[in-house]
C-alpha cells in the first residue's frame, strides 16, 4: 500500500495501490504509518514520497470516496496532510505519470516537489462536482495567485512539467532516475529551514485584487457552465486563501461536505464511471458477442471519402492518433481546403511529422490497400450505395467499410457490398476532431470482430465509442426529432426561436434548437424531409394538408423557411450570415457548365427537372471534377440567409431576425394558432422529456442496450451538461419517472396528435413496476 525503506538518512515511502495508486483509506493509513516511523527513527533526517509503478497517486479512490467508506478516507486523508504540513524533516514529493486531485494536492502540503519531463498534474474534482478538499483550494492560490487558482481549479484542466514549473509549483524537472534524483535533492536540503518551504505560511500574491478577480470569473463561469454548482462553489472556497490557513481550510472543508452531498456530484461521477463503462461493451442480440470475446482487427491505415467538413475532422482524429490515412475526394478544389485545415490544424499542435502520414487523392484505386475505410459523403443514400459497391471492389477483402450517415440505414449500404459482415456505421460529430463521442452502429449482417474493430478505433483515438443498433438517425439523432419538433410546436403557439433557446440554454446545454439549426444548416433536415418525402422542394407535396403528415402534427415552418433560401449559417469559417444578404429573398443560385459556359438557373432546373440531389449525383457521376467545383462554388457563392437570427458580420451572437419573427406571426394568424405566454419551465419539459421518453423506445426496442449508452452519446455528442449526469441520469435521479409519466400524460392529453409525447409503453411499465433504469440491460428481458 505504502512501501518503506531508507538509503542511508532518506526514508521512502512508496504508494503501491495498482493501477493509478489512488488514495483509499488503507493507503493512506499506510501512508500516516511510514511518515510517523520516519519522523521517529533519528537517523531520518529527509522523506520523499513517490508512485510506484506508472503513476504518482491520482487523487481519492472515488469508490470509496463516495462509498460507505468516505468517512474514514477522510479523516486519514487530514491526518496525512497534517502530518505533512508539520513534519520537522524535509518531505520531497517525485512526481511521474499523473499527480491528480488529493495527489497533487498532498504534493502541494509537502516541502519540495520535483517532477519528470511527462508528468502533469492537475486538480480536476470540478469534474466530479467536488473541489479540491484536501487544501488545493488554500494552497494552490497561494502559488500561484487567485486568478490562476481559479482558471486551473474551474477548468481543472492538466498542468504540464514545464508549466509547473514556471508557475513555481513543481522546484525542479528531473530528467533521470526519478526517485535516484528525489533521494539526492532529499540529502542536499536536510537541516536547511523549512518554514518558508510551507505553501500553508504563505500569503496569497494577489490577494488585494481577489473580490474584482472572483467577480469578473464568476460571470464567465455563469456563462459557460451555467446550472453547475461546484465551479462557483470552487470560487467561494478560493476566494477564502486570503484568509488565515487554518480559517481557510475549514471553509474549504464545510463548502466540500456541501458539494458531496449534492445530488450534482452523484451525477458527475456517474458521468465519470459511464465514460469508462460503455467501453465493456456487448452486443444487444447476443450477450456472448462482448468486448471480452470478440477480437479486433488491427487498424494501421485508413482511407477516408469525402474531405468535406466532416473528412477533413476525421483525417485529423486518425492523423493524431498515429494511424496513417488516404484521404479520396473527387472536387479538386475541396481536397485543396481540406489539406490546408488539416495542416493548419495539425501545426496548431505541432505535429507537422503527421502529415507526412497522409496522403490525398482523387483516385479510388489509391484505397486499396488500407485496412478501413471511412465514408464521408454527402447524406444521399443512393451516392453511398454506389460509394460502398465501388469500395468493394477496389479495397482488400478483410477491409472494413465503415460510413459516417448521420441516420441513414445501414443494412441498406451494406447491401451494396458483397462482405455486409465488414459495414459498420461510425458516427463522428461536429468538428470530429474535437467532439469525443463515436455512435458506432452495427448492423443485421456485421460480425463481432468488425464491432470489436471499430470501438477498439475509438478508443486508439481518444473518443468515447458507444455501441448502438440500425435505426433511422440512431441512438443521438433520432431522439432529437421530438425535441426539434416539440421546438418548432412552441412557436406556433406564441414563443419566439429566441425565448426557446434562451430556456434550454439556461438548463445548460451551450446552445438551444434553433441557434444550433442556424449554425449546422437548415438544409440538412430538409434534405432529409425531402428523402423521407415529408416535404418537397416545391412546398408540401401534393394534396397533403400544411399541418399534418402520415396523421401526426408537422410543423412546416423550417420547410418554408429553406423555400425562402433561409438554409441556416453554415459551420464553415467565415460564412456569417449579412444582413444585406438575408433580405433578398429573390436570389437565385446557377451553374455554370464548363464545357460550353452557359449559365443555368438551379431553381428552374431544379423545378422542371430532378431533385437537387439527383442533380448533384448526375453531375458527380459524370466524373467530372472541375465542373463539379463549379457547381459547388455557384452553390457557395449564394449568401443563404440563416433561419431564425440575424448575425451582424465577423459576429457569432444570434439576434432576433423581425423578418423572421414578421413570418412566424403571418403563420400563426394564417392556421389560426392564438399566441399564449408559455413558460421556460414549460418549454424545457416539453422539448427535453419529448427527447427522453424517445429514449425510452431506443431502450425499448434495444436499439441501445443501457442508458448509459443514451447518456454517454447525449454529453459527448451533443452538449447535454454534465452536471446533470445526461438525460436518462436526469430524468430518473433528479426528475423522477413518475413525475415524467404525469408531465408526459398532461401533455399528450393537451396535443394528442404529437405521438413523441405519448409516454412509452417501457416507462409505464417501469413505473408501474417500480423498474430502474439502471437495472435495464443487466438483463436480456428487453433485448
Ligand atoms: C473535507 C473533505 C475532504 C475531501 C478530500 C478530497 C480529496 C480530493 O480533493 C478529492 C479527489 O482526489 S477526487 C479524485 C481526483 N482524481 C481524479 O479525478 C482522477 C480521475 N481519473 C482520471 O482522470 C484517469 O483515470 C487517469 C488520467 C488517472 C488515468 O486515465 P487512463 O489511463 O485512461 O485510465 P482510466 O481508464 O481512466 O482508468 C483506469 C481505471 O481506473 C478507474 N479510476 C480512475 N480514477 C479513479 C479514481 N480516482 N478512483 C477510483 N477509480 C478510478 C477507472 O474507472 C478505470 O476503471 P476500469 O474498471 O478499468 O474501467
Ligand atoms: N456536418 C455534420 O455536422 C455531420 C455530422 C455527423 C455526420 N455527418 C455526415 O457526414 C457525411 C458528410 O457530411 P459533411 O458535412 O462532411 O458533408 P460535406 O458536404 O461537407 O462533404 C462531403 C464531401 O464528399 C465529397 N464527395 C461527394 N461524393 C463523393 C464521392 N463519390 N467520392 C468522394 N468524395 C465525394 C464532396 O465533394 C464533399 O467534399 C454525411 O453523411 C453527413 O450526414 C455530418
Amino acid at each position: 500500500m505504502a512501501e518503506y525503506s531508507t538509503y542511508g538518512s532518506v526514508a521512502v515511502l512508496q504508494v503501491n495501490n495498482p493501477p493509478l495508486n489512488t488514495f483509499t483509506r488503507h493507503v493512506l493509513q499506510a501512508l500516516v504509518s511510514g511518515l510517523e516511523r520516519a519522523q521517529r527513527d533519528p537517523a531520518v533526517r529527509s522523506i520523499v514520497i513517490a508512485g510506484k509503478g506508472p503513476t504518482f497517486p491520482a487523487g481519492a479512490d472515488l469508490e470509496e470516496l463516495l462509498g460507505t467508506a468516505a468517512a474514514p478516507l477522510l479523516s486519514n486523508l487530514r491526518m496525512v496532510d497534517k502530518h505533512v504540513d508539520t513534519c520537522q524533516k524535509p518531505i520531497v514529493c517525485a512526481i511521474h505519470g499523473t499527480a491528480l486531485g488529493g495527489g497533487f494536492e498532498l504534493a502541494l502540503a509537502s516541502h519540495y516537489r520535483l517532477a519528470v519531463p511527462s508528468a502533469t498534474l492537475s486538480l480536476p474534482e470540478v469534474h466530479l462536482g467536488m473541489l479540491p478538499g484536501a487544501g488545493g483550494t488554500q494552497r494552490l492560490p497561494r502559488v500561484v495567485g487567485v486568478k490562476s487558482a481559479i482558471q486551473l481549479i474551474t477548468s481543472g484542466q492538466d498542468i504540464k512539467a514545464q508549466q509547473a514549473l514556471t508557475l513555481g509549483l513543481v522546484d525542479k524537472i528531473v530528467q533521470g532516475d526519478l526517485l535516484k534524483e528525489a533521494v539526492s535533492f532529499a540529502r542536499s536540503v536536510e537541516g536547511r529551514p523549512l518554514e518558508d518551504r510551507r505553501i500553508s505560511q504563505r500569503t496569497v500574491p494577489d490577494a488585494d485584487k481577489v473580490d474584482e478577480v472572483v467577480e469578473a470569473t464568476r460571470k464567465t463561469i455563469l456563462r459557460k457552465a451555467r446550472g453547475a454548482i461546484a465551479p462557483l462553489t470552487c470560487v467561494q472556497a478560493i476566494q477564502a486563501s486570503v484568509l488565515p490557513f487554518a480559517a481557510g481550510m475549514a471553509r474549504e472543508a464545510d463548502l466540500m461536505t456541501y458539494l458531496m452531498t449534492s445530488w450534482q456530484a452523484a451525477a458527475q461521477q456517474y458521468v465519470f464511471f459511464s465514460e469508462r463503462e460503455v467501453r465493456q461493451w456487448s452486443h444487444p442480440r447476443d450477450k456472448h458477442i462482448n468486448f471480452r470475446t470478440a477480437k479486433p482487427t488491427v487498424i494501421k491505415s485508413v482511407g477516408v471519402v469525402g474531405a468535406g467538413t466532416m473528412g477533413a475532422g476525421i483525417t485529423i482524429s486518425l492523423l493524431q492518433a498515429g494511424l496513417k490515412v488516404v484521404l479520396l475526394e473527387v472536387n479538386k478544389k475541396q481536397l485543396d481546403k481540406a489539406i490546408a485545415v488539416i495542416q493548419k490544424t495539425l501545426r496548431q499542435k505541432s505535429a507537422s511529422q503527421k502529415m507526412s502520414q497522409l496522403t490525398t487523392t482523387m483516385d479510388y484505386s489509391q484505397l486499396s490497400d488500407v485496412d478501413m475505410v471511412i465514408e464521408a459523403v454527402f447524406e444521399n443514400l443512393r451516392l453511398k450505395k454506389e460509394v460502398f459497391r465501388k469500395l468493394d471492389v477496389i479495397t482488400k477483402p478483410q477491409a472494413v467499410l465503415a460510413s459516417n450517415t448521420s441516420g441513414l440505414d445501414i443494412d441498406k449500404i451494406a447491401a451494396a457490398t458483397k462482405r455486409p459482415d465488414k459495414v459498420v456505421g461510425t458516427h463522428f460529430f461536429s468538428p470530429a476532431n474535437v467532439m469525443r463521442l463515436l455512435e458506432n452502429i452495427y448492423g443485421k449482417k456485421t460480425s463481432a470482430e468488425t464491432v470489436a474493430t471499430v470501438m477498439q478505433l475509438a478508443t486508439t483515438i481518444g473518443k468515447v465509442g458507444v455501441l448502438v443498433g440500425n435505426c433511422a438517425g440512431f441512438v443521438g439523432n433520432r431522439m432529437l426529432g421530438p425535441y426539434r419538433s416539440e421546438a418548432l410546436f412552441l412557436l406556433e403557439e406564441g414563443v419566439d426561436p429566441q425565448d426557446v433557446d434562451r430556456a434550454i440554454e439556461e438548463f445548460g446545454f451551450p446552445m438551444g434548437p434553433f441557434r444550433m439549426t442556424d449554425l449546422a444548416g437548415n438544409d440538412i433536415g430538409w434534405r432529409r424531409r425531402i428523402e423521407a418525402r415529408l416535404t418537397t422542394e416545391h412546398g408540401p407535396p401534393p394534396d397533403t394538408p400544411a399541418l399534418y403528415r402520415r396523421g401526426d402534427r408537422y410543423c412546416p415552418l423550417p420547410d418554408m423557411l429553406c423555400l425562402q433560401g433561409r438554409l441556416g449559417q453554415k459551420t464553415g469559417a467565415g460564412c456569417m450570415m449579412l444582413q444585406e444578404a438575408k433580405d433578398d429573398l429573390t436570389e437565385n443560385i446557377y451553374i455554370r457548365f464548363r464545357t460550353d459556359g452557359s449559365v443555368f438557373d438551379l431553381r428552374r432546373l431544379l423545378a422542371h427537372t430532378k431533385t437537387l440531389e439527383e442533380l448533384i449525383l448526375d453531375l458527380l457521376f459524370a466524373d467530372d471534377c472541375a465542373l463539379l467545383a463549379h457547381t459547388e462554388a455557384a452553390l457557395m457563392s449564394h449568401h443563404a440567409p440563416s433561419m431564425c437570427n440575424r448575425y451582424d458580420p465577423g459576429s457569432r451572437t444570434a439576434l432576433p431576425d423581425p423578418v423572421v419573427l414578421q413570418m412566424i406571426q403571418d403563420y400563426r394568424q394564417e392556421h389560426g394558432f392564438k399566441k399564449r405566454t408559455i413558460s421556460s419551465q414549460e418549454i424545457v419539459e416539453r422539448c427535453l422529456y419529448s427527447l427522453i421518453n424517445e429514449g425510452f423506445h431506443v431502450l425499448d426496442e434495444g436499439i441501445a442496450s443501457r442508458a448509459l449508452d443514451i447518456d454517454v452519446i447525449y454529453l459527448f455528442g451533443y452538449g447535454w451538461p454534465r452536471h446533470t449526469g445526461g438525460p436518462m441520469y436526469y430524468v430518473e435521479r433528479v426528475i423522477g419517472l413518475e413525475k415524467l409519466l404525469r408531465s408526459l400524460e398532461t401533455y399528450s392529453a393537451r396535443y394528442p396528435n404529437h405521438s413523441h409525447l405519448q409516454p412509452s409503453p417501457l416507462l409505464r411499465d417501469m413505473v408501474a413496476k417500480g423498474g430502474s433504469l439502471a437495472a435495464l440491460g443487466t438483463t436480456d428481458s428487453k433485448l
